[in-house]
């Protein structure tokens, strides 16, 4: 919160619409809003979406995304940007534009490629993300399946999370995040969970030449949907909040977490359904 103008602190998201409310735009303003940011959008892309898939999906012309960006940057003060599903290489060039005539600060890129099942939301070349964006993110959050296609090689343990982090940073991003959500567990992670060791989400920070590991409990749940855009948006949140960029990525984790465990028994849809967003926050129904 601002202090002196004890007003909140303003976020941009620009990303697709999720129909289901569980990723995308949607997951976006909700993360924004429990985070008490205010949240602006750029729509870049509508989706026909639920828990078990996309069936329809249908860019927004570069004119319109255009003037949402010139409708939102030219009135508010944004604290802090996050990308999520640009669809193609033309919107991915008009975003890399206004990034290089500095005007998306705190920016937070989150390469959506394709989702958990399976519906690819980019048409265009995976190397522009890194040729375009890189240099202009302060951090690139890559899930495993996205960052086996930006470097063109399998990732499998958490040695090659940490090696594909390092690669990533050398396109120009202040940090890079490689999420695990998605990584299926070696045999020895196997066989300390069959002992009774709960297993964890490893995610691989690699920041101002530095490498952590950000481990977390595996949540056994099977409503983890958007996931990566919570993540994402989280970061963005906290960049706005002005936390220092590996608590903001800690505390975003952390987030998502909480998330994840407050949804855990929920059944919305019949597919992986969302997290809880607002898990902060006391329902008298929940
Ligand atoms: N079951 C789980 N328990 C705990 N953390 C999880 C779980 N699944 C995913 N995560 C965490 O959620 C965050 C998002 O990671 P993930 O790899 O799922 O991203 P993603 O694939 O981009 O998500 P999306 O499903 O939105 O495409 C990471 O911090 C990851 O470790
Ligand atoms: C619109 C949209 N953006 C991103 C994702 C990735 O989870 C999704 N499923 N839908």
């Amino acid at each position: 919160m601002n202090r002196v103008h004890r007003q909140p602190p303003v976020a941009l998201t620009i990303a697709g619409s999720d129909s289901g409310g569980g990723a995308g735009i949607q997951a976006d303003l909700h993360t924004f809003a429990a985070h008490h940011v205010h949240g602006t959008s750029v729509i870049t892309a509508i989706t026909a979406q639920n828990t078990r898939g996309v069936t329809a999906a249908e860019a927004v012309s570069v004119d319109l995304v255009r003037a949402q960006l010139d409708a939102v940057l030219g009135d508010f003060s944004v604290a802090a940007v996050k990308t999520g599903m640009l669809g193609g290489g033309a919107l991915l060039e008009l975003v890399a534009k206004y990034g290089e005539d500095e005007r998306l600060p705190n920016l937070v890129v989150d390469p959506v490629m394709v989702t958990t099942t399976g519906d690819s939301l980019f048409a265009g070349d995976p190397a522009a993300y890194l040729a375009r964006l890189g240099p202009l993110a302060t951090i690139l959050t890559p899930n495993l399946i996205e960052a086996r296609q930006l470097l063109g090689r399998e990732i499998e343990t958490v040695d090659d999370m940490r090696e594909a982090a390092r690669a990533l940073a050398t396109y120009g991003p202040r940090a890079v995040l490689v999420k695990g959500g998605h990584r299926e567990e070696g045999a020895a992670e196997r066989n300390a969970e069959a002992a009774g060791v709960s297993g964890t989400a490893i995610d691989v920070l690699w920041c101002d030449g530095q490498m952590l590991d950000l481990a977390a409990p595996r949540v056994a749940t099977r409503n983890d949907h958007g996931t990566g855009c919570t993540l994402a948006a989280a970061i963005a949140a906290r960049l706005a909040l002005e936390h220092p960029l590996p608590q903001a990525v800690a505390g975003a984790k952390a987030y998502v977490t909480e998330a994840l465990k407050a949804a855990a028994e929920w059944r919305l849809g019949l597919g992986p359904g969302p997290v809880h967003h607002h898990h902060g926050r006391k329902s008298a129904a929940l």
